[in-house]
């Protein structure tokens, strides 16, 4: 095997509450995570020269070390003294800084794209121990699917599928830093915590509508603040009847979850017409049972 192609698919966060923070500056958390169909293309070829060269089509990302792509390549050639090298290619659709784990899923994918092209003979397991010194979010790339994910966000349990649904996906210009609102966080006393157990009752019945009554990020309280477009979003979504609509990890990115996909569609073209955002994706769940089709960009 000379290359290999790769979807690495976004998270959203259905619920994301956070439980004490660590000497290390890292929080505990107690996230149930989901995967969608709005993925990145990465396309991860070998080279007999030997060296990580990385082309993307978004010109402001890096394409040396500072790319959490690069560094995935990075450490299993180092690890399995690999002399050849690896050209990387990452055509981007997930919004970045965007709370929907893109760098994140881009290391997953090459992690696991590499161990098949060089048969490292890894098992998920071995990957996701690798993953998480990338980042808090890396496993679970890994993994995919409905997961409660504790500790840092690397200790997962899969839960059942979530029921099938239209997805609204919409980035807000403006970026947010994971590291900066975790750290806002700690300055506030959380007041509610959400209801990640109704949550995973709601997945248990395949109730939808418990899902979405039940969703809640805390991280909420710290970004809306700053970006009040959020919550704008918000309001737009359920105006146009979303079952739910909230933030998707440290922000901005708002999903709702749609039982119609006609009002999902009228949703988006209300939030680009008010111009609170650009980037507005319909999408689906990744991984209900039933077949369902991709994103409409
Ligand atoms: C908030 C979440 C929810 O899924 O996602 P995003 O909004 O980034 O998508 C995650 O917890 C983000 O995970 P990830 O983005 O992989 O985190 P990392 O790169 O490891 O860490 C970035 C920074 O976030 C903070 N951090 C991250 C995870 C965690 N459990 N506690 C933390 O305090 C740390 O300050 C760290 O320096
Ligand atoms: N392959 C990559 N894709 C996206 N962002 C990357 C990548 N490598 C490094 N970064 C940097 O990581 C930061 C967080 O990006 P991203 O993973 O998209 O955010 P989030 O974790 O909020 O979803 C960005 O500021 C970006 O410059």
């Amino acid at each position: 095997m000379r290359q290999i192609e790769l979807k690495a698919l976004a998270k959203i966060n259905l619920g994301l509450d956070v439980l004490g923070k660590r000497e290390n500056g890292y929080h505990d958390v107690r996230m149930i995570m989901q995967s969608i169909y709005l993925y990145d293309d990465v396309k991860i070829e070998k080279t007999e020269e030997s060296g990580i060269f990385l082309e993307t089509n978004l010109h402001f990302l890096p394409t040396d070390s500072s790319n959490i792509a690069y560094k995935a390549a990075q450490m299993l050639l180092e690890e399995f003294d690999i002399s050849q090298g690896v050209k990387i290619g990452l055509n981007k659709h997930i919004p970045v800084a965007a709370g929907l784990a893109g760098g994140s899923s881009n290391a997953a994918a090459v992690l696991f794209g590499m161990n098949r092209l060089f048969a490292l003979h890894l098992t998920q397991e071995e990957l996701m121990e690798r993953g998480v010194k990338l980042g808090a979010d890396v496993p679970y790339c890994i993994m995919r699917g409905t997961v409660l994910a504790e500790g840092i966000g690397e200790q997962l349990h899969k839960l059942p599928a979530m029921p099938k649904c239209t997805v609204l996906i919409a980035k807000p210009p403006v970026s947010v830093s994971t590291k900066m609102v975790y750290e806002a966080l700690d300055a506030k006393e959380i007041l509610v915590h959400p209801d990640i157990d109704g949550l995973i009752q709601g997945l248990e019945q395949g109730s939808l509508r418990r899902v979405a009554s039940c969703m809640g990020n805390v991280l909420e309280d710290v970004t809306i603040p700053m970006y009040p477009v959020i919550d704008k979003i918000k309001e737009e979504m359920q105006a146009c009847g979303a079952l739910n609509a909230m933030m998707s990890g440290s922000g901005p990115t708002v999903f709702g979850l749609f039982e119609n996909r006609a009002d999902a569609r009228k949703a988006q073209a209300r939030i680009r017409e008010k111009a609170l955002a650009k980037q507005v994706f319909v999408t689906n769940i990744h991984g209900v049972r039933g077949k369902q089709d991709g994103t409409e960009i």
